[in-house]
């Protein structure tokens, strides 16, 4: 086979078609149906992103209370999930839980091959609705704490932020929480959104698909970055370690996590500039003014050394430490928050299926024997 097709880690490579979302790098802009997905974040909360990206449009009040209503009323999960997440071993990563919490979730569902759109808006329903509950609960069962059930009198973020810290947030919170989870819902093609389309071409279902996703999302040159930054700002500990820490690292040429993007390359993450304002205001209310000043130093640091921007989990990282979210749901969060776009890209994937099923370069030997 001919080799000039060949682009390493499928970079640059166009996969699939999909009015879902797309990256455009010159314009600085994440278009999401149509929208710039930064203005969606100032303007709309997280559950209208959800509705625009599985039904296609913005919801109107009644679509959006319709939505929310459906939400609210699936949140719980069956108790046997619970005690799955539960027998896990000790040394159980908290993606690893969620995995296996939605595996078995898949058991409960009563039609779970059934690819009508009818049908699969019903499951990325009850997909969007339980996720928070698993995730946040992911941490709590780990730890041996009583499990924190869904408050149906919250909104969306509200009830999620509570069931994580076991405290009501305040309006504050809930806004920058809610906007984390909205720029966190639809990124194109990721790794792991293009491991669930792959995983849906074979016409698996949409929970296959995402538990693929969450394997996907948990390394570290992906989602798995926003916990490995935190505790990378945590070792620094005061803005002025922050360069000789950085340097000391890039000498030793190790990747400095939360910078860099193979889409963005040498370009502004959009999303990381409205997470480095979320940061700004976070800190003006709560303190932590040496947090901001770490994450614009390691900024400047990484940009005149390696011309590199940060990338969202740089300083979504951060926003999540000052609203009291613990460092090992950083990463599941992000799979909740995504779930949105995963759904979405699974349901298009059914609608215009073709199996993927790409060649391979073979560098082996031929020819030999036993
Ligand atoms: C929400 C998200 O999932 S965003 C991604 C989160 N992941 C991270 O933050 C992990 C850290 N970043 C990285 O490892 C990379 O930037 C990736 C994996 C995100 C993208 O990588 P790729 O597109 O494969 O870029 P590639 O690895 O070819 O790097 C290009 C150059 O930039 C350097 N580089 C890229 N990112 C980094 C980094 N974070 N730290 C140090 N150097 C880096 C590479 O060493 C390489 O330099 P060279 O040309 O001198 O060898
Ligand atoms: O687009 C990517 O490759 C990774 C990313 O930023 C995301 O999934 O949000």
């Amino acid at each position: 086979m001919s080799d000039q097709n060949y682009r390493p880690g499928l970079e640059g490579v166009i996969a699939t078609e999909t009015t879902l979302s797309y990256l455009d790098v010159e314009q600085e802009q994440i278009v999401i149906r149509g929208y710039d997905l930064i203005e969606l974040a100032t303007k709309v909360d997280y559950l209208r992103v959800a509705y625009l990206l599985v039904a296609g449009h913005l919801p109107t009040e009644t679509e959006y209370n319709a939505f929310t209503e459906q939400l609210t009323a699936e949140q719980k999960v069956p108790e046997e999930i619970f005690q799955i997440m539960g027998s896990l071993g000790p040394h159980t990563h908290l993606m690893d839980a969620v995995r296996t919490g939605l595996s078995a979730l898949a058991t409960f569902d009563p039609a779970l091959t059934d690819r009508d759109p009818d049908n699969t808006w019903r499951q990325a329903l009850t997909l969007l609705a339980t996720m928070p509950t698993i995730v946040a609960n992911s941490y709590h069962i780990q730890n041996h704490e009583p499990v924190i059930y869904p408050d149906p009198t919250l909104g969306y973020s509200r009830n999620f932020l509570q069931m994580i810290t076991g405290r009501i947030p305040d309006d504050t919170e809930t806004r920058a929480f809610d906007q984390l989870l909205t720029v966190y819902s639809e990124h194109e093609m990721p790794n792991s959104t293009f491991t669930a389309i792959v995983i849906a071409s074979t016409l698996s279902d949409m929970y296959g698909a995402l538990v693929g996703a969450i394997a996907s999302l948990k390394g570290t040159l992906h989602g798995g970055a926003n916990e490995a930054v935190m505790k990378m700002l945590l070792e620094m500990q005061s803005p002025d370690q922050v360069e000789p820490y950085l340097m000391e690292k890039l000498a030793k040429k190790e990747r400095i996590m939360g910078f860099g993007h193979r889409v963005y390359m040498r370009k502004p993450d959009p999303r990381a500039l409205l997470m480095k304002e979320s940061l700004k205001e976070l800190v003006a209310i709560k303190g932590h003014h040496d947090l901001y000043e770490m994450c614009v130093k390691g900024e400047e640091v990484m940009q005149r050394e390696k011309g590199l921007f940060p990338n969202l989990d740089y300083y979504a990282a951060p926003v999540y430490y000052l609203l009291d979210v613990p460092i090992e749901l950083y990463t599941p969060i992000f799979f909740a928050a995504r779930t949105a776009g995963l759904v979405a890209h699974v349901r298009e994937q059914y609608e215009h299926n073709r199996l993927f099923r790409p060649r391979v370069l073979y560098t082996g030997p031929r020819n030999l024997h036993p």
